[in-house]
C-alpha cells in the first residue's frame, strides 16, 4: 500500500531518511523561495547535494558501456557549476548525475519509486524513475536529462526528486540479504558497476 505523511514521519524518526523535515519547505528563514522539499501528503521530496554533479559528453570514438563504465565520458564537476556550489548547469539535449542530499534506510518490506517534481518537469528536465529497493542503505545516485532544447539550471540542497513509498509483505530476500553491489553508497555519485 502507499503510505502517507504520518507513516513516512514514524519511519523516519527510526532513521529511513536523514536529514527529515517533517513539512514541506518552500521559503528560508530569509523568505528566499526554494524548490521545495520535505514531507507531503504521500511522499517525500528529497534535495540535491551540493557535493557533486556530473554530465556526459561524448568522445569520438568511445561507447558508455554499462558493464566497463569509463569515468572519462563525464565533465568534471567544477565544469558543471557556479563558484558558490549553489546550482548546477545542464546544457540542452544532455545527461546529468547527481547524489541526493539525504542518507536513506529502506525497511525490509518496502520499495520506494524516485519520481520527478513538476517544476522541473515544466522546464524540459526527466528524473529517471527508478526504484529504492527493500533493505538498501545509503544516498541515491539522481539520473537527471534535459530533453529541452535550453540549458536548465538545477539548485543543490533543494528539492530535486519525490520518494513515494510501498509497503508488502516481507520479502525473503531484502537489498542487504543478497548483498547488492550499491549498498551504503556513499554522498558523491556512484557510477554504474558490474
Ligand atoms: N535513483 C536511484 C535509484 C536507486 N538507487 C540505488 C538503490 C537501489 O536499491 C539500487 C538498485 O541497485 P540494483 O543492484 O538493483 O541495480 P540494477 O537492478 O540496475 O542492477 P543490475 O545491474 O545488477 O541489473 O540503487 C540509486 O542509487 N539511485
Amino acid at each position: 500500500m502507499l503510505k502517507n505523511d504520518e507513516w513516512i514521519k514514524e519511519k523516519a524518526s527510526q532513521g529511513m531518511i536523514s536529514p527529515f523535515e517533517s513539512q514541506q519547505i518552500r521559503r528560508l528563514e530569509n523568505d528566499l523561495p526554494v524548490i521545495s522539499y520535505g514531507l507531503s501528503s504521500f511522499g517525500y521530496d528529497i534535495r540535491l547535494s551540493p557535493n557533486e554533479f556530473r554530465i556526459f559528453r561524448h568522445i569520438p570514438g568511445t561507447i558508455v558501456d554499462p558493464k566497463n563504465f569509463n569515468p572519462a565520458n563525464l565533465e568534471p564537476t567544477e565544469l558543471c557549476t557556479d563558484e558558490t556550489g549553489s546550482y548546477f548547469i545542464l546544457p540542452a539535449h544532455s545527461y546529468g548525475l547527481g547524489v541526493a542530499l539525504e542518507k536513506l534506510d529502506i525497511p525490509d518490506n518496502v520499495t520506494v519509486i524516485c519520481i520527478g517534481k513538476s517544476t522541473y518537469a515544466r522546464c524540459g528536465l526527466i528524473a529517471n524513475i527508478t526504484p529504492a529497493e527493500a533493505g538498501w542503505r545509503g544516498y541515491l545516485t539522481l539520473e537527471i536529462s534535459n530533453s529541452s532544447s535550453a540549458d536548465c539550471k538545477i539548485y543543490a540542497n533543494e528539492g530535486i526528486v519525490q520518494l513515494v513509498f510501498l509497503e508488502g509483505d516481507p520479502c525473503s530476500v531484502s537489498y542487504e540479504k543478497r548483498k547488492g553491489k550499491y549498498q551504503e553508497q556513499p554522498d558523491r555519485v556512484t557510477l554504474a558497476r558490474i
